[in-house]
């Protein structure tokens, strides 16, 4: 795999899997924090002053293709913050150059701050030695011309708690109150789930794999039982831990039950994991978020150790726009966000 190694280009370098053949994802690098943002028990960080929560000053690079980036686009869409942090969008193919802007490419976009052609020139710029993968996303300052930070979980809670005057719509995915819920869901699903579908897919032995293949459908049977009598994870309302859960749900049946051989089930099968998925889905701004093809494109072309031939697979044939009925689950004059 490839990486920079002191703010040079290598591609000899990353091994994402031991020597049990067990999948290990490697550190984010960039964890600063905006100021006036709530940040977690469990990190070791303070807001920073230099980071004021502006309208204008800060963009999001995302591929469409990725969960981690997706939650950020999501929380961006659910607050209404598309006027005040635009948007960079890779191609979905990742080769050897790693993440690439080629804006020809349907749905894609140049990087519109450097019209630089590798997303690594910019983890080049933030810094000059810098020895880390290159991942998406990335919030990126214009007035400091540095990363703040490449960590989905930590972004979206500084778009949720530190831009909370700054969206146009009064939504609240993390309210103090909740927090401590929000964070113990959001860890729980982290490793069986979030990342329990790539621990599956990247395993070269067996072994692993069916580790992460049974702990992956123990927690998703888990949380179908738990959403048999609540509507979302947390209760009545839509939280940064159904964002984090959604993002791996929504690319579940079209490339990790294949790709990936998470096959014991679909997600259309469950009885309320599904209308869950849907409802979510059918939130205001969701749907703009959800790219399939670029999703398709890049599982199924990006990882030739998995799909030598990268021959995109043509189903599954789900409408996410089929009605839910899971607003019977909450008192009627409770508004989901
Ligand atoms: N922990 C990070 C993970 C981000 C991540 O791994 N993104 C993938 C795309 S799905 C990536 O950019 N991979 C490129 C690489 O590892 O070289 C987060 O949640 O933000």
């Amino acid at each position: 795999m490839n990486m920079l190694v002191d703010g040079e280009w290598r591609t000899d370098t990353y091994q994402a899997t031991n020597e049990e053949g067990a999948f290990e994802r490697g550190e984010t690098t960039f964890r600063n924090w905006i100021a006036g943002s709530d940040v977690p028990e469990h990190i070791d960080a303070e807001p920073d002053e230099r980071f004021e929560a502006e309208a204008g000053r800060y963009h999001l690079y995302v591929s469409y293709a990725c969960p981690w980036a997706h939650r950020t686009l999501l929380v961006r869409a659910l607050m209404g913050l598309e006027d005040a942090i635009d948007v960079s969008v890779v191609d979905p193919w990742r080769g050897d150059d790693g993440w690439q802007f080629t804006p020809e490419k349907e749905g894609c976009t140049p990087d519109k701050l450097h019209g630089s052609d590798y997303l690594r020139e910019l983890y080049v710029e933030a810094d000059p030695d810098a020895t880390c993968r290159v991942t998406v996303p990335v919030l990126w300052d214009t007035k400091e011309e540095t990363i703040v930070n490449n960590e989905s979980r930590e972004i979206i809670r500084m778009l949720t708690t530190g831009f909370r005057e700054v969206g146009e719509r009064d939504v609240d995915l993390a309210p103090e109150s909740k927090q401590e819920e929000i964070d113990e869901i959001i860890t729980e699903i982290y490793e069986p789930i979030n990342n329990g579908v790539y621990r599956a897919g990247f395993a070269t032995k067996q072994e692993p794999y069916e580790e992460a293949v049974t702990e992956l459908f123990d927690a998703l049977d888990h949380w179908n039982e738990v959403l048999a009598d609540q509507r979302f994870l947390a209760g009545d309302k839509l939280t940064e831990a159904d964002i984090c859960m959604f993002t791996t749900l929504i690319r579940f049946d079209h490339v990790y039950h294949t790709h990936f051989m998470c096959n014991v089930q679909y997600i259309h099968q469950y009885e309320h994991l599904w209308p869950y998925l849907r409802d979510m889905y059918q939130q205001p701004g969701v749907a703009d978020t959800v790219d399939i093809d670029h999703i398709k494109e890049h599982y199924y072309t990006t990882h030739p150790d998995v799909t030598p031939h990268g021959i995109i697979a043509k189903g599954p044939d789900i409408d996410f726009a089929a009605p839910h009925d899971r607003e019977r689950l909450t008192n009627a004059a409770t508004n989901p966000l």
